[in-house]
């Protein structure tokens, strides 16, 4: 039993929902003899994925679906062992390069090596070169980056590079120029609906587009979080009538704790016990800035509107600190100090002002 995300994911470029645009722009690719390097880029579940398996379908026919899972392990220089899972059909390679951390560059450098080097086994195959995919493209470290621009140079005749990402702005100029830029933009809502109402069709049952719009509501305009929460309240109560209640993932919950905390006290002691939640956050593999986000959205929806740019701002360098840096709890708690120092400074200055 797989879950509906997946059950009924579009597999061919013609059964896509919407961007029909983008989708004939990709068959006329896959069949043009010339398929570029890509660059996929738009927010999370706008449908970059499915995008990509189907061009792949285009290209190469059924035969990459049928995938098998490998862990490899590569040797730093330092020879140390990082692992990376390899996801593969005979026609391509899936990897996520950030799984190695900041010896990401390590992996590229080896695997695509490796890739190009290898001559198309499959005499049967649709096209000569094999299709390498990089997942979470927009964390590669700027080595990596560096590494995978020589290669994308010196392979091109028998390996294409498809890159995956939210953004493209931190990838190095060189790597965009030499990629086919390929923007999947979030799903409108309409767009939503009708994916949602022919899942339901699918799943046997008709959906009240007024769940439907509940539903968009809250996904951010994140399809395959929709997918999922139709499938768990469709669990929950069956008609789907009645006011919806659609739960909160519990990190989120979490974060939105640590937020109340930092503005209800501002304190060392304060501090500590918010140095807990964040640890017990990144121990349960939170990323970082997933929640360095929520929790200054959700101090921003609840202080005055003269500091909310201000704690934005100290999100935002602190990001890029994190980014840079290794120990990120480091730059979260910093971020958390400063906040309630803004804080604090500004009911400060609200009093003295009273005295005027
Ligand atoms: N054109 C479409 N028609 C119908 N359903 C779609 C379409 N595109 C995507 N979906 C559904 O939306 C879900 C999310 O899409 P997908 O996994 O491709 O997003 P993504 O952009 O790669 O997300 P992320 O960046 O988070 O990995 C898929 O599981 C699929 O069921």
């Amino acid at each position: 039993m797989s879950l509906w995300v997946d059950q009924y994911r579009p597999r061919a470029l013609d059964d896509l929902h919407y961007h029909q645009g983008l989708s004939t722009c990709l068959k006329a690719l896959a069949a043009s003899g010339d398929f570029p390097h890509m660059l996929f880029y738009g927010p999370s579940g706008a449908g970059k994925k499915t995008r990509i398996t189907c061009t792949l379908r285009q290209l190469f026919g059924p035969g990459v679906e049928k995938l098998k899972i490998d862990q490899r392990v590569f040797l730093t220089p330092s020879r140390r062992k990082v692992e990376v899972n390899l996801v593969q059909s005979n026609f391509h390679i899936e990897i996520t390069p950030s799984e190695a951390g900041s010896y990401d560059r390590v992996v590229i450098q080896e695997l695509l090596k490796e890739i190009a080097q290898t001559q198309q086994v499959d005499l049967n195959a649709k096209q000569r070169f094999k299709v390498v995919i990089i997942n979470e493209a927009d964390s590669l470290s700027r080595d990596a980056q560096a590494a995978l621009r020589r290669t994308m140079e010196k392979y091109m005749s028998n390996m294409r590079i498809i890159l995956c990402a939210n953004s493209t702005s931190r990838l190095i100029a060189p790597i965009k120029s030499r990629c086919l830029l390929m923007r999947v933009a979030a799903p409108s809502r309409e767009e939503m609906q009708s994916v949602m109402q022919y899942v339901s069709k699918r799943a046997g049952f008709d959906l009240p587009p007024e769940a439907g719009d509940k539903i968009i509501d809250d996904s951010g305009g994140n399809l395959r979080k929709a997918i999922l929460v139709l499938e768990a309240l469709k669990m929950q109560s069956p008609d789907l009538s009645g006011p919806l209640a659609i739960a909160k993932p519990d990190w989120e919950t979490y974060c939105h704790k640590v937020a109340d905390m930092i503005i209800s006290e501002q304190s060392p002691a304060r501090v500590m016990e918010v140095r807990q939640k964040l640890y017990e956050l990144l121990s349960h593999c939170i990323p970082p800035t997933v929640i360095l986000k929520t929790i200054a959205e959700r101090v921003v929806d609840r202080v005055d509107e003269a500091i909310k740019t201000d704690i934005m701002h100290w999100a935002a360098i602190y990001e890029v600190r994190m980014r840079i840096g290794s120990k990120k709890i480091y730059h979260l708690e910093a971020w958390v100090v400063k906040v309630m120092s803004i804080y604090k400074h500004f009911f400060y200055d609200m009093d003295m002002s009273s005295f005027d």
